[in-house]
């Protein structure tokens, strides 16, 4: 059996950043009352003419108002407590039904550019049909997560990572994690060709027992099909504000190994004993393209901006545990009816660090919490290799893109959750089978050797 650590950079479990100035304006403890009212909605017709000169455009959030200002919601007060962060205020984006390529579809396209650059998160409204699938997914995530433990336990596969992940099991930068997850990967058979030939994490979602369909496999399938779409909605939009060539993100994502964590977060009062005290999830960043959530109303998400004082490549060495403890964060207070969006490493590798991955971590709160994460990646077989042109003229370092061997991102996802559950059945059996050599393999490298610009 080969051994975990002679696996080519695989870097300890979920990674972090270095050293950012702390933010000069307020920043609000979690026990103060603060309201505010919600921005007007984006309208994508008079996007063009709504965006003000760069130099003119609103700081990173909009600050609250002082507890005085009458109406809109106290959206600093579900901050979890022993936190200090400043309270973050988004523009909520709402997406097109299609995307055309027209005026609004670009000048959208920029403004959610504009806006990942300078928060390193978007908000967008779900329309009718999405609020009704996320309301149909978090109950069958309350169903799922009521059940005995013994029932949840055995909601494991050793040949994908899909399945349950009990309280203190996910391990970020070598703390355990508070939260209870139930991951959702492809749902393979085991007569579908990827997985008799063995591919890492090639295998069924175990779900629960007793499941018609009806109470877990239905609800959630729809909501990341629903998700899927949306996402690649994102990327087209995103091509056109980067000023890339229509395809230049979403070739990458048919047959997208994309993936979904329900989770749920005790709280703070109720864990078992095994993490760090409030904590839910530690400081990391995500894998692919873009994080699409969906939270409650307790709250405990905290992003950080983009800042050119914290480099970071979360590929190439950890992001996990980045600046944990420090200044900088800000807190993401849930708003109903919205998705939020995030970056993942492979978009911050595609564009050269003109986008970056957003690093983000979960507090607990004084009451549990329910979030859904859905990751919206690259094929599993994809070779990334940054964009050529476009992103603001911007190139990756010094580097040609002719010699730049890519990032297989089917090695990358594998090295990131054998990093995350080093003792999970589906790592062991992966070592144990030599099946992390096939990713190697031509086969498994179909997508996207070329670069495109
Ligand atoms: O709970 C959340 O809102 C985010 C969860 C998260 O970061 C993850 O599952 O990777
Ligand atoms: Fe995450």
């Amino acid at each position: 059996m080969k051994s975990i650590f002679a696996l080519p950079r695989l870097p300890l479990s979920r990674t972090a950043m270095v050293g950012r100035a702390s933010l000069s304006t307020a920043v609000h403890e979690s026990s103060a009352l603060i309201r505010v009212t919600m921005p007007p909605v984006f309208n994508a017709k008079t996007a063009q003419l709504a965006l003000p000169p760069k130099a003119a455009r609103r700081a990173p959030f909009t600050l609250p108002p002082p507890a005085c200002s009458s109406g809109g919601v106290g959206l600093g007060q579900t901050m979890p407590p022993g936190y200090k962060a400043q309270v973050g205020q988004l523009n909520t984006f709402k997406l097109p039904e299609r995307v055309t390529g027209s005026t609004g579809d670009m000048a959208l396209g920029k403004a959610l550019v504009d806006a990942w650059r300078r928060d390193g998160i978007i908000q967008i409204s779900m329309n009718d049909q999405q609020r009704s699938l996320w309301q149909d997914a978090k109950a069958a995530s309350h169903r799922f997560f009521r059940k005995p433990h013994s029932e949840k336990a055995a909601c494991v596969d050793s040949q994908s990572y899909a399945g349950y992940i009990a309280s203190g099991e996910e391990v970020t930068d070598g703390i355990a994690d508070y939260s209870e997850i139930f991951t959702i990967t492809k749902d393979l058979d085991l007569s579908e060709p990827r997985v008799r030939a063995k591919w890492p994490c090639h295998g069924p979602c175990p779900w629960p027992a007793g499941d018609d369909e009806s109470e877990m496999k239905q609800p959630m399938t729809r909501y990341n099909e629903n998700l899927g779409a949306e996402g690649d909605k994102l990327l087209q939009l995103a091509e056109l504000g980067l000023g890339v060539s229509p395809g230049a993100l979403t070739r990458y994502t048919r047959d997208g190994w994309h993936h979904t964590r329900v989770l749920r977060f005790p709280p703070r009062n109720a864990t078992n004993g095994k993490g760090k005290e409030g904590r839910g999830i530690g400081s990391h960043t995500d894998y692919g393209l873009l994080v699409i959530s969906a939270q409650d109303d307790v709250g405990g998400l905290f992003i950080r901006g983009p800042s050119q004082n914290e480099k970071f490549a979360n590929w190439e060495s950890s992001a996990a545990g980045l600046r944990e403890d420090d200044d900088g964060w800000v807190y993401i207070p849930p708003v109903q009816g919205t998705h939020t969006v995030i970056l993942g490493d492979m978009m911050q590798y595609l564009t050269n660090n003109f986008l970056t991955a957003t690093p983000h971590k979960v507090g607990l709160n004084t009451r549990e919490r329910f979030a859904f994460a859905y990751f919206h990646e690259p094929s599993f077989q994809a070779v990334i290799k940054p964009l050529d042109h476009g992103c603001g003229g911007l190139r990756s370092t010094n580097k040609n893109n002719d010699d730049d061997k890519g990032i297989h991102y089917g090695t990358h996802f594998t090295n990131m959750f054998m990093r995350n559950y080093p003792d999970r059945v589906t790592t062991k059996r992966l070592l144990a089978e030599d099946r992390y050599s096939l990713l190697a393999r031509p086969e498994l490298r179909t997508i996207g050797a070329a670069p495109v610009s």
